[in-house]
């Protein structure tokens, strides 16, 4: 959207976001209710913009990279091809003898995908931002309202902050306990099905996880969680017993049933205020970032076309 002036107001900024603490791996879960094409899309679109980030000398400023690995399930699941198996590299079915590797597993799939490290991604964005004209402002917003009286037009991207913001008690915390692990000398990742143990190598360490706490809001690091994790992760990983922990780190999904990626108006002072959505992306907010995005872009194109011109941007 060329020519506008955007200013980002946010409470938290990198390195004290949810994303900051992210695995950053592009794998999606399916939502219920919104039309599976959309889906594709909005992986689609985040898969190729970080490959293109990760295909260029930018990658290793940005913390963007391929990553393979094995997704193992101990059930067959219903789903054994997943929507977005398309769009990541390599996608297939793993051999009797992979799965040999996983003897309490009964199927599994191995890809390449990518890994977007938000440590690293955000504060690279947020200099592209600043090099272009971009505002930010460090404060909190508790009325859009008032917000509106100032601004043309408003994004609502505040995830969990969204319960509060716009009082939308659909959106909640599932609470998820990471540790950062020293063993670099693995490559590849390893992810159970049900989401509740995980390996991810990284650039600095090992993401090792997790747990998938509804509704709990404690951002205090669990002992009994940490060893939980650690547990359950050595039995899919036994080399990780000869490695070192060197940090923990506690994060709030901002879940909904359905991200919400819509559009509205604010009536303020006699005008018409385009207000877009985009959050509750739950586990997947940094796989679907940037198609998302778009369709945030989209939806605001589409309210300033229909703008009365004397609040046109
Ligand atoms: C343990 C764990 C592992 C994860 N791993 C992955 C993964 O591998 N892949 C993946 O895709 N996703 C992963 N996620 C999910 C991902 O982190 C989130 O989906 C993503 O960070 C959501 O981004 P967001 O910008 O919507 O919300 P957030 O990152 O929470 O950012 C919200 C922003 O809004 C601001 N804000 C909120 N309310 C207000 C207000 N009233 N005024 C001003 N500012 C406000 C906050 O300060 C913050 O800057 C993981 C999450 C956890 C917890
Ligand atoms: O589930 C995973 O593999 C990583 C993730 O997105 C999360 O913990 O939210």
């Amino acid at each position: 959207l060329p020519y506008c002036s955007v200013t980002v107001i946010a409470e938290k900024f990198s390195p004290d976001t949810t994303g900051d603490g992210a695995a950053g791996i592009l794998l999606a879960k399916e939502f219920p209710d919104i039309p599976i094409e959309r889906q594709r899309r909005w992986f689609k679109e985040t898969f190729d913009h970080l490959l293109a980030i990760a295909d260029s000398p930018q990658a290793a400023d940005a913390g963007v990279y391929l990553s393979s690995g094995y997704h193992v399930f101990k059930e067959i699941p219903c789903e054994k091809k997943p929507y977005w198996s398309d769009f990541v590299f390599g996608f297939r079915y793993m051999t009797d003898h992979e799965m040999k590797r996983f003897p309490n597993h009964k199927f599994g799939q191995a890809f390449t995908t990518l890994k977007c490290e938000c440590l690293s991604y955000l504060p690279w964005l947020e200099k592209r931002f600043r090099a272009v004209g971009g505002q930010i402002i460090y404060e909190k917003v508790t009325d859009l309202h008032k917000l509106a009286q100032n601004y043309d037009a408003i994004l609502n991207c505040s995830g969990l902050g969204s319960r509060f913001l716009v009082k939308d008690e659909e959106v909640y915390p599932v609470r998820g306990q990471m540790l950062k692990i020293s063993a670099p000398w693995l490559k590849n990742f390893v992810r159970d099905g049900d989401g509740l143990t995980y390996i991810y190598p990284g650039i600095r360490y090992v993401n090792i996880g997790g747990t998938r706490q509804a509704d709990d809001w404690r951002m205090e690091v669990d002992k009994e969680d940490s060893k939980g994790i650690l547990e359950r992760c050595c039995q899919l990983e036994p080399s990780l017993r000869a490695s070192q922990v060197m940090g923990e780190w506690v994060g709030l999904r901002p879940t909904r049933a359905n991200p919400r990626v819509e559009r509205e108006y604010l009536y303020v002072q006699g005008r018409q205020v385009p207000l877009v959505h985009n959050y509750g992306h739950g586990s997947c907010g940094v796989t679907l970032s940037w198609g998302t995005a778009l369709d945030t872009l989209d939806l605001l194109r589409q309210s300033l076309s229909e703008k009365p011109p004397q609040a046109r941007l």
